[in-house]
């Protein structure tokens, strides 16, 4: 059994890791708690329509774009997803994601249900982990979304009015989280995702490990 060849080890993919959550539930609080965590994790940053707020800079937050350049990225096939939310385009762009996976780094998104959709279809979807971030109340959402202090009233009453149809694809998920305590769910995120990087799936090293545990049996007989 020592003797036989090695098969080729195949070399691990990274997960595309989705978040979601009705605006102002804490995904991206929780998103960048993740990436202080894995340095290794990379975070895919997507294309908008929607003017910046105050402290976000390009290519970090989001690559603002207007509509056109937008859809002429589409046009070309860049996008791995994109979808219209709140009346302003979003997408994913699928290049860094692509070159990441296929080294063996894990992807986070930040992206609404129809965004967790189509990555779950893509070509890239095979391994895919999705968690879903409800909020406690509907009270806390808006008072959340007040303490940002980002939005206008108009916008954060559409945000709201938008939040029971996103919070209604919540079956799709494989996880979903009630943001209560920060502290608490982001602990319980790290160890959704430290779970799933144990995987069988997701060892593929798993086979030279046991074949070598094998040896060793065979060497003290
Ligand atoms: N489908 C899709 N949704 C996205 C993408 N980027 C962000 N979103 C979603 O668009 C919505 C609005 O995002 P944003 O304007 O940053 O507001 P916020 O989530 O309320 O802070 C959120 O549900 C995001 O998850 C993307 O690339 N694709
Ligand atoms: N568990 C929590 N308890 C209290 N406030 C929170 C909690 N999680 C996030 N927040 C706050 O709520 C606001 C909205 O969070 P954010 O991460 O921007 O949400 P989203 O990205 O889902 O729109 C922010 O001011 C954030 O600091």
């Amino acid at each position: 059994m020592s003797n036989d060849p090695v098969p080729p080890t195949p070399a691990r993919r990274g997960l595309l890791i989705i978040l979601s959550s009705p605006s102002g539930a804490g995904k991206t609080t929780l998103a960048r708690r993740l990436m202080a965590w894995d340095p290794g994790l990379r975070f895919s940053v997507s294309a908008t329509t929607r003017p910046p707020r105050a402290g976000e800079v390009e290519g970090r937050e989001y690559f603002f774009r207007d509509r056109a350049a937008f859809m002429a990225m589409v046009a070309a096939g860049q996008m791995l997803e994109h979808a219209e939310v709140f009346g302003e385009l979003y997408g994913s762009p699928a290049l860094p994601v692509e070159e990441a996976t296929l080294a063996g780094r894990d992807v986070l998104f930040d992206v609404d249900w129809q965004g967790g959709q189509q990555i779950r279809n893509s070509m890239l979807g095979k391994h895919t982990l999705s968690i879903f971030i409800l909020p406690p109340s509907i009270p806390e959402l808006e008072r959340r979304l007040r303490a940002r202090g980002q939005d206008s009233d108009a916008v954060i009453a559409a945000r709201m009015r938008k939040s029971r149809d996103e919070i209604s694809h919540w079956p799709e998920y494989d996880y979903v989280l009630v943001n209560d305590d920060l502290d608490r769910t982001e602990k319980k995120l790290k160890t959704i995702v430290s779970a799933e990087r144990m995987r069988i799936s997701q060892q593929p090293g798993l086979v030279e490990v046991v074949r070598h545990l094998n040896r060793e049996f065979e060497a003290r007989q």
